[in-house]
């Protein structure tokens, strides 16, 4: 039985139609549909079917490679991360300029050809592959980050990089991105892409613009732009719990034009944090949230209690001067200096009642965009 199913299923991929509406499917380059792209950088016959879900956008400009390979300053003892090689245009460069490079690749078609450049070249034994989904794998020990990342994997990727930094610490990481993610990344307060990225970023580690690429530069050409940035991790890094520091940086700017003063009187906002910050006389006791309003507890009604939370709030940010300003305009030190004004005041953002470890990178939550 199964054999006869295997067999119908043989004979329908072997038919001309459903291969042809499969490969409608899944090949990605609209304007050449049905053909394997030719991917080599210099001429050389290298044949892949490529997958826009997988980021697969190959940089194949050699000035635009080697300005990367330049940019990133990479000395030759540096051991380099690279993270999506593709069939290797990229760690061709790097591999000149460097004795030990990893590469982390998902694809293993692309893991095939990247071996057999590497090898024709002569390099192989600088090189060490990694054949495996990034955001999973655990990074070998480097010094620096050179990589065309695939796009759909940017925020948790970067997220990994630089809040891995204070484990595995890394001069740079030199990376080529959607232009538009990379100017959220680059936006300074005041900016109208300054956003909660950016402030998360910030915390962490310093960000440079080196230079835009055009989509002409790749293979198959994508529908955005891209620039060049390097990152630079912070050696001192604020003493701040990240889930702390990841929820209230979301609550201020889920409306980034918000004054501070009027966010933080939603009532549901003002629960949530009694809720979290176990307010005397409110959730004090109960492990469990959801119990914290049942009235059980004695004192004030909830309604009062609210109130008094609502002025107790309204403190604070007077204190700091912060009633009037808005996030939008906020550097990530004055975010800072606003958190740690409601916690030396007992007000919290995450549940003080869950033990101080941080999270696993599972649970990121650096970023709101959409990349
Ligand atoms: C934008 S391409 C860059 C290829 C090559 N570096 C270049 O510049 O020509 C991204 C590469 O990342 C790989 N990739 C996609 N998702 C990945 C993941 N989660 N982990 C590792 N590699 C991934 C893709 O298969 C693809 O080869």
């Amino acid at each position: 039985m199964i054999r006869r199913r295997e067999n119908i299923a043989t004979n329908l991929l072997h038919s001309r139609f459903l291969r042809h509406f499969i490969d409608r499917c899944i090949h990605t380059n609209s304007g050449r549909k049905n053909k394997p792209e030719n991917i080599g950088d210099s001429g050389e016959e290298v044949k892949i079917r490529l997958y826009k879900s997988r980021g697969q956008h190959l940089l194949t400009n050699p000035r635009v490679l080697d300005s990367i390979v330049r940019v990133s300053d990479i000395k030759s003892d540096d051991t380099v991360l690279e993270i999506g090689p593709g069939t290797g245009n990229l760690t061709l460069k790097l591999l000149e300029a460097s004795n030990n490079v990893f590469a982390i690749e998902i694809d293993n078609r692309m893991v095939d050809s990247l071996r057999k450049r590497v090898a024709a070249a002569g390099v192989q034994e600088r090189l060490n592959i990694i054949n495996g989904d990034a955001l999973k794998t655990e990074f070998p020990q480097f010094n620096l980050v050179v990589a065309n990342i695939p796009y759909n994997i940017s925020s948790p990727l970067l997220a990994k990089l630089v809040y891995g930094a204070a484990a595995n610490p890394f001069r740079s990481a030199t990376l080529l991105l959607q232009k538009e993610f990379a100017r959220r990344l680059l936006a300074k307060p005041g900016d109208s892409e300054y956003n909660r990225l950016a402030i998360n970023m910030n915390l962490m580690a310093d960000v440079e613009f080196v230079m835009d690429v055009s989509k002409r530069d790749f293979v198959p050409c994508p529908k955005v732009d891209s620039s060049v940035v390097k990152l630079y991790p912070k050696t001192e890094i604020p003493d701040v719990n990240l889930e702390e520091w990841w929820a209230f940086t979301r609550t201020c700017f889920n409306n980034k034009n918000k004054t501070l003063g009027a966010t933080f009187k939603q009532k549901r906002k003002l629960t949530e944090l009694m809720k979290l910050s176990r307010v005397e006389g409110f959730c004090q006791d109960s492990n469990d949230l959801d119990e914290c309003e049942s009235g059980s507890q004695p004192g004030l009604e909830v309604g009062d209690r609210i109130s008094s939370f609502r002025a107790r709030v309204a403190g604070v940010l007077e204190s700091g001067g912060f009633v009037d300003k808005r996030p939008a305009k906020l550097s990530h030190n004055d975010l800072l200096h606003l958190l740690s004004l409601f916690n030396d005041d007992g007000i919290y953002f995450r549940d003080q009642a869950k033990g101080s470890d941080s999270c696993s990178i599972a649970e990121l939550d650096f970023d709101d965009g959409l990349l």
